[in-house]
């Protein structure tokens, strides 16, 4: 089922973007753990929409409604389940995409693949908007996390071409991610801020879109997680990071560059730092034999530019059977990376739990 992911830790999404609500069921999570509300509502702000200039105007409050599995301020161990409601909908502004397709959305694909009987309101379940609820369950992934001792936080790594610093060249600490999530456009190089901001008004300003690339670490990670080949921690993350809407890239440690590098450049050597193992480097990314190492897990995300632009393209009218040309209508993000990050942290953070409650390094609190 394309909806339900995971092995020890299971999540299962459901809604559409103009429905009723969006929601998920989580199932596997421990018994007795508090969760702290004002942390998940602080987490789902930072993907919500409608909150500034880089984003999309549509308002929604995504308030969670937890429904089952939280009994007296603990998880209860059965399914948890949290709905989150649609308001501020415009269907109206999705008349046309009925019969346009939208060239980079997933209206052609989607009515193929549903005989055209997909809800396109709003971009129906392909919506980016059922991230919602990716956000609630993982940032009550990540509070199981920190209790763990593992800290998972993103920034922006670049936007089109401008680029920011990398978290292999500076000090990696819980608070230096932790503290990205104050911030709208979290970037290791804060001088960059205004060069950022002024690239997405000037595609904005021509009805045009933007891309980028999120840097994601986990860090306090124990070596000895994970397994070899199917279920190796590159193909579990890799099966979730994909599954996050406008995801097209996606390189663990030195990625695509350890192929330009000598055998001797790219090994990690390992070393002692008191008791705790290391390694010099960290191009494999704090995974080998699809095992963690220990060191932190390290990886990059390429998001493409939403595909809703306002300047006229190239279609097709599906019902007519012609070409046609569409300017998009609506409401839309010029950018997706900063919505994208507390995504990409929240999924992140799912499996990582998932794989770590299918270790015997899981410490039961
Ligand atoms: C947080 C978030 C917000 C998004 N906002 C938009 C948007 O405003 N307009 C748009 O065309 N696509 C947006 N997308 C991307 C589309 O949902 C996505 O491109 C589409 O479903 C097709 O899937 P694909 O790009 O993975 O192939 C957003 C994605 C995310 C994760
Ligand atoms: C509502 C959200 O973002 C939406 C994601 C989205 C898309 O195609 O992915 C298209 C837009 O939808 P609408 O036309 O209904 O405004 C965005 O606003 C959200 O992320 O919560």
């Amino acid at each position: 089922m394309s909806d339900v992911w995971g092995n020890k830790l299971k999540v299962s999404i459901f809604g559409e973007s103009h429905g009723a609500a969006i929601g998920i069921v989580i199932d596997g999570l421990p018994p007795g753990h508090e969760i702290d509300m004002e942390n998940v509502a602080k987490e789902m702000k930072r993907r919500a929409p409608g909150q500034s200039a880089l984003t999309t105007p549509r308002k929604e409050k995504d308030q969670p409604e937890i429904v089952s599995g939280y009994f007296n301020d603990r998880t209860t161990g059965s399914s948890l389940t949290a709905i989150i409601r649609n308001s501020d909908t415009r269907s109206k502004d999705y008349s046309l995409m009925k019969k346009l397709m939208r060239p980079g959305q997933a209206d052609y694909p989607g009515y193929v693949r549903y005989e055209g009987f997909n809800d396109y309101r709003g971009s129906g379940h392909f919506s980016g908007r059922i991230t919602a609820p990716l956000v609630f369950a993982g940032a009550i992934a990540k509070q199981l996390l920190e209790k763990q001792g593992i800290t998972i936080g993103a920034h922006l790594k670049s936007v089109a071409n401008i680029q920011d610093e990398s978290f292999s060249d500076c000090e990696v600490t819980p608070d230096l991610l932790r503290g990205f999530s104050e911030k709208e456009l979290p970037l290791l190089n804060e001088a960059l801020e205004p060069q950022v901001r002024e690239i997405i008004r000037e595609a904005k300003a021509k009805g045009d879109s933007l891309g980028g690339t999120a840097e994601v670490c986990v860090l306090g990670i124990p070596a000895g997680i994970g397994n070899p080949f199917f279920d190796s921690v590159e193909s579990v993350l890799s099966h979730i990071i994909f599954s996050v809407p406008a995801v097209k890239g996606l390189e663990f440690g030195a990625g695509f560059g350890i192929s330009e590098m000598l055998g001797s450049e790219a090994n990690d050597s390992y070393y002692y730092e008191g008791d705790t193992i290391k390694t010099r480097t960290n191009h494999n990314g704090g995974i080998v034999g699809g095992i963690t190492d220990g060191m932190p897990i390290l990886f990059k995300v390429a998001i493409k530019p939403p595909a809703s632009i306002s300047i006229k393209q190239q279609t097709i009218d599906i019902e007519e059977k012609t070409n046609a040309e569409l300017v998009v209508e609506g409401r839309h993000d010029p950018i997706i990376v900063p919505r994208a990050i507390p995504v990409l942290e929240a999924v992140t953070a799912i499996a990582i739990l998932d794989l770590l409650l299918d270790s015997k390094l899981y410490k039961n609190q």
